[in-house]
Order: C-alpha cells, then sequence, then structure tokens
C-alpha cells in the first residue's frame, strides 16, 4: 500500500514559538492520484499542516516523506514535486498573466518551456488574457493564474488552500471542473476547505482536523454510507434497565436514562423493507415492551463533520 502514498505524514507536531501546539501528532498517508480534502474549522492546523508538508514551516517533531524524499533533508527535490496555491494573490499586480507563471517555473530552476506555460494557460482558460495585468482581472481569473503559477514547474503533487473561499457558486463550480481535469492528468491534489459541500463534491477521501488533530481519515463513499443511515428512537412507557436478552445482536441501544431506545439501520433504494423495523417491533412486543411514541433522524454529513469537531479536548 505505501507504494501507493505520494505522501506520507509521520509523528508530526508543530508548535510555534509563542509555546502554541497547532499539530499534534499527525499521521497521513496520500495516494499518488486522489483527490483529498483537508476539512476544519478556522484554527484547526490546516494552513500549518500544508506549510509543514510544503517544507515552509518548519515541523517540531515528526517527518515528511515527498515521493520518498524528505522534505527537510532533500528540501529542493521534495519542493520541485509541488505545487501550491495559496488562498491570495500577492504582488506583481503590474505583470502580465504570462510574465507572471512564467517566472514561477524559473524560480524552480526549470529551463523555459513557452509551450508548457500555453498548455497551462489554456487548460484553465487564460489563454486570452495572457497580455493582461494581473491589476485588470476579475477576483476569479486572479485564482485560475494562482492555479497556473502553481503548475508551471509541472508539479505532481498541488495543494489549494481554500480554493473557493468568498467566491460565487458559479466560479465555484468552474474551479471544480479545472480540480476533475488536473486529477485526470494524473495530478495528486490536496485541498483545504470548510465547505463539507466541496468536501462531498469533489474529494475521494475526506480527513478531518480538529484542533490540530486528524480526528477522522474516511473515503467519501465511506461517509457517504454512513449518511444513508438512520436512526429510530422509541421513547419507552417504562424505563429499563437493560436491553433484554432477546434482543440481543440488534443495533440496538437504551439511552442513558433507560427511557428510549435507539435503533440504528440503512435505507436502501429499491423500497424494501431491509430496515429490520417491522421484526424489532414484533420482538418489542413478544418482549412486553412497550413505546408511546417514535421518530427517525437522517444524520448529514454537516452533522457527522459537527460532531467530530465539537469542542471536547
Ligand atoms: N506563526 C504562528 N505563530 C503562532 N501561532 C500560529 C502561527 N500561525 C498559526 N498559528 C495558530 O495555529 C492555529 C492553526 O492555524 P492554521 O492557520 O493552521 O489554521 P487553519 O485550520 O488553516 O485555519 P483557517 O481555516 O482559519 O485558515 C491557530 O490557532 C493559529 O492562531
Amino acid at each position: 500500500m505505501s507504494e501507493h502514498s505520494v505522501i506520507r505524514v509521520e509523528s508530526l507536531s508543530k508548535t510555534y514559538d509563542s509555546g502554541f501546539q497547532a499539530l499534534k501528532n499527525v499521521d497521513l498517508q496520500i495516494r499518488r492520484g486522489e483527490i483529498f480534502a483537508l476539512l476544519g474549522p478556522n484554527g484547526a492546523g490546516k494552513t500549518t499542516l500544508i506549510s509543514v508538508i510544503c517544507g515552509l514551516v518548519n515541523a517540531s517533531t515528526g517527518q515528511v516523506l515527498v515521493a520518498g524524499h524528505d522534505n527537510v533533508r532533500e528540501y529542493r527535490r521534495a519542493r520541485s514535486l509541488i505545487g501550491l496555491v495559496p488562498q491570495e494573490l500577492t504582488s506583481e499586480a503590474f505583470s502580465t498573466v504570462w510574465d507572471t507563471v512564467s517566472f514561477s517555473r524559473g524560480l524552480f530552476g526549470k529551463p523555459r518551456d513557452p509551450a508548457h506555460i500555453e498548455r497551462v494557460l489554456r487548460s484553465l482558460s487564460l489563454w486570452d488574457k495572457r497580455r493582461n495585468r494581473l491589476i485588470t482581472l476579475s477576483g476569479g481569473m486572479k485564482r485560475r493564474v494562482l492555479i497556473a503559477k502553481a503548475l508551471a514547474h509541472e508539479p505532481e503533487i498541488l495543494f489549494l488552500d481554500e480554493p473557493t473561499a468568498g467566491v460565487d457558486v458559479e466560479l465555484r463550480r468552474d474551479m471544480w471542473e479545472v480540480v476533475r481535469g488536473l486529477r485526470e492528468r494524473g495530478v495528486t491534489i490536496i485541498l483545504t476547505t470548510h465547505y463539507i459541500e466541496e468536501a462531498e463534491e469533489m474529494a475521494d477521501r475526506i480527513g478531518v482536523i480538529r484542533a490540530g488533530e486528524l480526528v477522522l481519515v474516511e473515503e467519501k463513499r465511506e461517509l457517504m454510507r454512513q449518511l444513508g443511515r438512520k436512526e429510530l428512537t422509541l421513547q419507552l412507557r417504562e424505563p429499563l434497565e437493560r436491553l433484554p436478552e432477546a434482543l440481543d445482536g440488534r443495533r440496538l441501544t437504551l439511552s442513558e436514562d433507560g427511557q428510549a431506545l435507539i435503533y440504528t439501520y440503512e435505507t436502501r433504494r429499491n423500497g424494501d423493507d431491509q430496515t429490520g423495523i417491522a421484526e424489532l417491533l414484533a420482538d418489542l412486543d413478544a418482549a412486553g415492551i412497550r413505546f408511546k411514541d417514535l421518530h427517525t433522524r437522517q444524520s448529514s454529513l454537516e452533522e457527522i463533520f459537527v460532531s467530530l469537531v465539537r469542542e471536547e479536548a
């Protein structure tokens, strides 16, 4: 499995000079060719993690391997494999799109390659704007320039730090298209986002970070499967001390106060009753358990996320 990992992050911690610990013992492997979304609230440590992986911020402990290269001891080699799209464009307001993007390539010591720059600009619909100064571009075009700059040196891995923060819905969808196109060309993509919708739409896998800890890394499909899970709550007439043996082996739990039974089941699309509810009710009846009310609810990725990031630390 590890030969598929293009990035390996091992036991990574970061304590800033202020004494603040922004990352706590993070382990993470990014698979070659995937889109990985790092989801977390403000201040969770997303930017810090990206900055450490890209070698812009030193780790306090732990290590990062980029395609097998230690990102500190072999910094230049590791860094040359990475493109980083920051949140905002800095300076260069009066340069042209073409010059800015070409210059970025030069920073990595790569020989000039106008054909590559042209491909990048065309793929991002920036070709017609190549002679424009950055200051004359719309917000959306500027975002595209950021991506073009990051791709100028032909990196295998692209980090996008909140690529769609503050952009309108239409542009967000455009950006998603661009990212998908890159993945099709074999680029591994790691993006950070606040938007659950974005992670749902784009990612192959999702990592959730909270207060510097990576609390979950999961296939999106698996998360979506959990999303299809429903919960039935039966308010009991008489509280129970424990679950009757007759009901063992079901996905049933008793609430702490003994007043309710909670049953989880998966919703099926084919409409058959595979929920097991009919059987459950019959068994409850046979066991002499009566209830006075019932309701069902379905969890969303939003809820899973909120419950994961809720402060417990
Ligand atoms: N240079 C620094 N010195 C001290 N603390 C810092 C420094 N940079 C970041 N932090 C702190 O580390 C924590 C994580 O910050 P980081 O920018 O990584 O979070 P984030 O998840 O990217 O947040 P956002 O979604 O707001 O961008 C925050 O509490 C932040 O205040």
